[in-house]
């Protein structure tokens, strides 16, 4: 379903990291990392589990509550109705446990809700005061499946009411004619302030999730290649890779740092060698898959991530992207700059060796450059 909530700040980001090409193997878009520690994003989806699981828990309680007490009546078509949507609505609140909130499950809950209201407004309750449960049974249907679904639940539902209500001489229930028109009145008030607060609710939280969000990007994105920088690494990167170690490790840390990239900036000046970054992000970032991740760690210095892969193969992903450095000069106007660079490579088996995999590559890396450069190690 489209939430523009979501997909708004989800393009935002994934477009400024991830390569344009590429399959993903692990979905370890960095949209997710951002997402996770956005808590004003999950102020909303806790807000809907807190309202599904008060309805479901409490509406199936009070459903058994009514069949219990009703047992004598042995009015067995009522006591079907209350005990099976007790069972559904705890079944519903459970299975939505197990298969991750999936929106089903909020809308299964959501027309529980309506047959409350019509099996209330049918009965008429206790001494015919049903209706005035109708109000939070209402805005709890809006806040679960949000304001423009719960357009429609709405709708239905007070179609159901109306119907029941031109139809009394048909059902239990008796509500006179003074009774009803306040209702109705008290009502209406009612549904448009709802749906009002619910509207500005819904679009003040999804300016402040896109503030909060641009906010988060920025502290966490070189200024000049657009790439994650050594902030994001460390305070959203390693700390969801320790989280969630099955979907990481072995992580491979590529270690990449031009060489002579000094003699560029004195030779061509800092605009040319700000371009060569530039070229060299992009020439990383096509030659990465999308659960892969480079980012800017220093003036000339990358890290390349490979989660899930094993040294040799690191090692292997580093020589081809060598290899496209030093094949693939740098054009800019009637400059044509031949380069280079070099790789340090480790591989972290767990997440309790991370930092010395990335010392290891620092390391290795220092290696290739006393080894002559252009090379990987
Ligand atoms: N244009 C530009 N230059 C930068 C930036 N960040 C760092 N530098 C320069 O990068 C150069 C790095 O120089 P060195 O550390 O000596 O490394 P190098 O010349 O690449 O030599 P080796 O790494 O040993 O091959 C310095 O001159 C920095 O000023 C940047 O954002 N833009």
């Amino acid at each position: 379903m489209f939430n523009p909530v979501v997909t708004t700040p989800y393009l935002l980001l994934r477009f400024t990291y991830l390569p344009a090409t590429g399959k993903p193997s692990l979905d370890l878009s960095f949209w997710h990392h951002f997402q996770e520690s956005n808590s004003a994003l999950n102020a909303e989806e806790k807000r809907r589990r807190l309202t599904f699981y008060f309805i479901s828990y409490v509406g199936g309680s009070f459903m058994l509550l009514f069949a219990i007490n009703d047992f004598s009546s042995h009015n067995w078509p009522l006591l079907t109705m209350l005990f099976a949507g007790a069972i559904l609505a705890f079944a519903n609140a459970g299975l939505s446990n197990i298969y991750q909130h999936k929106p089903i499950f909020y809308y299964i809950a959501a027309v529980l809700d309506s047959l409350i209201v019509l099996g209330l407004t049918y009965s008429g309750g206790h001494q015919n005061t049903g209706l005035y449960w109708i109000f939070p049974l209402i805005l709890i249907q809006v806040f679960i499946v949000g304001y423009k679904i719960g357009i429609v639940f709405v709708a239905l539902t007070v179609a159901g009411m109306l119907y029941l209500i031109a139809h009394q001489a048909d059902i239990p229930a008796s509500y006179p004619p003074e009774h009803l028109s306040r209702f109705f009145a008290a009502f209406t008030a009612f549904i448009f302030t709802a749906f009002i607060g619910e509207y500005f609710w819904q679009r003040s939280h999804h300016e402040l999730t896109k503030d909060n969000l641009e906010k988060l990007r920025q502290a966490n994105t070189d200024p000049l290649t657009r790439l994650p920088n050594r902030r994001f690494l460390d305070s959203v990167y390693l700390e969801r890779a320790m989280e969630n170690p099955v979907d990481y490790f072995p992580l491979s840390a590529v270690v990449v740092d031009a060489d002579h990239f000094k003699a560029i900036n004195d030779q061509f000046g800092h605009d040319v060698g700000d371009n060569v970054l530039i070229y060299l992000t992009e020439l990383m970032k096509n030659n990465i898959r999308q659960s892969d991740l480079v980012a800017r760690t220093g003036g000339e210095e990358f890290l390349i991530l490979y989660p899930k892969t094993s040294l040799s193969t690191a090692v292997k992903l580093a020589e081809n992207i060598r290899q496209e450095i030093a094949n693939k000069p740098f054009k800019q106007g009637d400059i044509s700059l031949p380069l280079s660079a070099s790789f340090g490579v480790a591989t972290a088996l767990t997440d309790t060796n991370i930092n010395a995999a990335l010392k290891l590559a620092d390391e290795n890396l220092y290696l290739a450059k006393q080894r002559g450069r252009n090379q990987v190690v």
